[in-house]
């Protein structure tokens, strides 16, 4: 890397510690800037909870969450770092009059960043607070986890409670998708290559596909989930984020609201779905008891603390359009659903098939050629294209074979570690870039295209279909692209 140290110290505030995501991923995270040497040495971390826990317990517990989620020992040298940085301060995040504790924690003479990993709907008495005990200024930076409200409604309500204590410039929306090297990469991919950038457009794209598919359920967190879904846990947000990246027109620089521009722009060409075609461009679905990697797992509705009539969707399925020259008759399908076979994330990038097959004799039809992202795992990219296989056969029977360009990270960059998500957020957030956060005018216009899919799945009053546990998803959504001629990709890590 070659950041070295280059931002200031700064007061890192976790709210919300002992959460679920601050104990899984952010602990984990900042953990893993301290071995690279990428948290500046000033700087401190202070745990924030609701609990009575002296400095020492969290330190202790800080350390049996990092050795739990990091998967590799600890380096001792790196942890002996990184627990000198830790502090605990104990604060009802309700209470206004609890945040003078909090008061003497932190130095008003370095930046102050507050990582906001509680629920949304504390965001506004957490601001609240922070400002009561007078510790905001313009320095401050803060930062939302998603999904940032229930509707475009309550996410206004939340944004604006924030906006009261804080400037646009001064708010960091996660998406820990926009984090992924792989997500990242689909930047580098389309403006560093003149080879995709001149066929990036519908003259030379058939469709594309974005596929994130998960093999865990619910995790626990049904209380969460429930009232989300996987419209407005995964597609509102990480879906609809690789998209903008997609279909963004070149951004003057790669400077925040340059990008940031360039997605909304995306957001806004978004053709509405509506009663009218909703039947037709989404399938819902929600998965019943079957096998993941051969071992037996309950249904949607067998969930620890499931209401067994739940009509929440854990699969999704969309055909959406973009309104706008570039990409006029491209459709992009998207899908995303819990309780597949595996864990896998990838786009597929289809282009046109040639206008005109010189190869009748050998290949009656030519296959399209594809560009494959594979976001994760086995991070790569690769290309489908046909290749004449070595040979002494006539001119006008070619032999011809699909084959495969196939970039793997893995390989290409052995000595590189792929961080996590997290891990690359938290270090801009210190450093202070705002290019890979999320503002507030595009969590808007997401609200808003998603909001028109719930209103016209409400007035059609179908349900989820069912699916088992294991499988892609409800038939129906193959259905959705077999209407068309089309096929969802097939996964090489799905048929392992
Ligand atoms: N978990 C995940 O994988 C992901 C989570 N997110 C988002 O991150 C945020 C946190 O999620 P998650 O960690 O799962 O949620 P959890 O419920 O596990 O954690 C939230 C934490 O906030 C604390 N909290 C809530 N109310 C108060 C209060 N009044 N005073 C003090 N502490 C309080 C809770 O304390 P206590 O334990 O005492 O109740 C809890 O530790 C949410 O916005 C979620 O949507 C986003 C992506 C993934
Ligand atoms: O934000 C979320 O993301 C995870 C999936 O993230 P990944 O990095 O593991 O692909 C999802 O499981 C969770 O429900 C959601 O809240």
């Amino acid at each position: 890397m070659v950041l070295e140290n280059s931002f200031e110290p700064c007061d890192f505030v976790l709210f919300g510690t002992k959460g679920d995501l601050a104990r899984r991923k952010l602990l984990p995270a900042l953990y893993q800037l301290e071995k690279a040497d990428l948290i500046h040495q000033d700087t401190h971390i202070i745990g924030v909870a609701r609990d009575d826990m002296s400095v020492e317990d969290y330190v202790a517990l800080a350390k049996k969450n990092i050795e739990t989620f990091s998967g590799s020992p600890l380096c001792e040298e790196a942890w002996a770092r990184f627990s000198a940085r830790l502090d605990y301060v104990q604060v009802d995040m309700k209470n206004e009059k609890a945040y003078n504790a909090f008061k003497e924690h932190v130095d008003s003479s370095r930046t102050m960043v507050c990582y906001l990993a509680t629920p949304p709907s504390i965001y506004g008495d957490i601001c609240r607070g922070l400002n009561a005990a007078g510790v905001i200024d313009p320095s401050v930076r803060v930062v939302l986890e998603k999904p940032i409200g229930h509707d475009l409604a309550s996410s206004r309500v939340i944004n604006d409670q924030v906006a009261e204590f804080f400037e646009e410039k001064q708010i960091y929306r996660i998406d820990h998708y926009l984090g992924k090297e792989t997500v990242l990469n689909l930047v580098a991919l389309r403006f560093a290559n003149s080879i995709f950038a001149t066929n990036w457009d519908h003259n030379c794209i058939d469709h594309v596909q974005i596929s994130v598919a998960e093999s865990v359920g619910i995790e626990g967190r049904w209380g969460y989930f429930d009232e989300a879904g996987q419209m407005r846990d995964m597609v509102q947000n990480h879906l609809l984020q690789i998209l903008t990246l997609i279909a963004m027109e070149p951004p003057t620089t790669l400077d925040a609201d340059s990008i940031r521009d360039e997605k909304l722009k995306v957001l806004k060409a978004l053709r509405p779905i509506n009663a009218s075609n909703v039947q037709a461009n989404t399938v819902r679905g929600q998965y019943t008891a079957g096998f993941v990697k051969g071992q037996e797992v309950p249904g949607y509705l067998e969930e620890e603390g499931a209401n067994t009539r739940s009509t929440t969707e854990s699969f999704v399925a969309l055909k959406v359009e973009l309104d706008n020259w570039r990409w006029a008759g491209v459709p992009f399908y998207l899908r995303t659903g819990k309780r597949m076979p595996s864990k896998v994330s990838e786009v597929v990038i289809y282009f046109k098939r040639q206008p005109h097959n010189l190869f009748q004799e050998s290949f009656p039809q030519l296959p399209p050629n594809k560009l494959t992202i594979r976001l994760q795992p086995d991070e790569g990219v690769e290309v489908t294209v046909m290749n004449k296989v070595p040979g002494l056969t006539g001119s006008k029977a070619m032999d011809l074979q699909k084959s495969k360009l196939n970039l793997s990270f893995s390989e290409a960059f052995k000595d590189d570690r792929i961080a996590d998500a997290y891990e690359k957020l938290l270090l801009e957030v210190m450093i202070g870039n705002q290019a890979l956060f999320v503002r507030r005018d595009e969590v808007e216009a997401a609200w808003k295209w998603v909001d028109g899919i719930f209103a016209a799945w409400e007035s059609t009053n179908d349900e989820p279909e069912p699916y088992q546990a294991g499988t892609w998803g409800p038939v129906a959504s193959i259905a959705m692209l077999a209407r068309e001629d089309r096929a969802w990709y097939e996964s090489k890590i799905g048929k392992k």
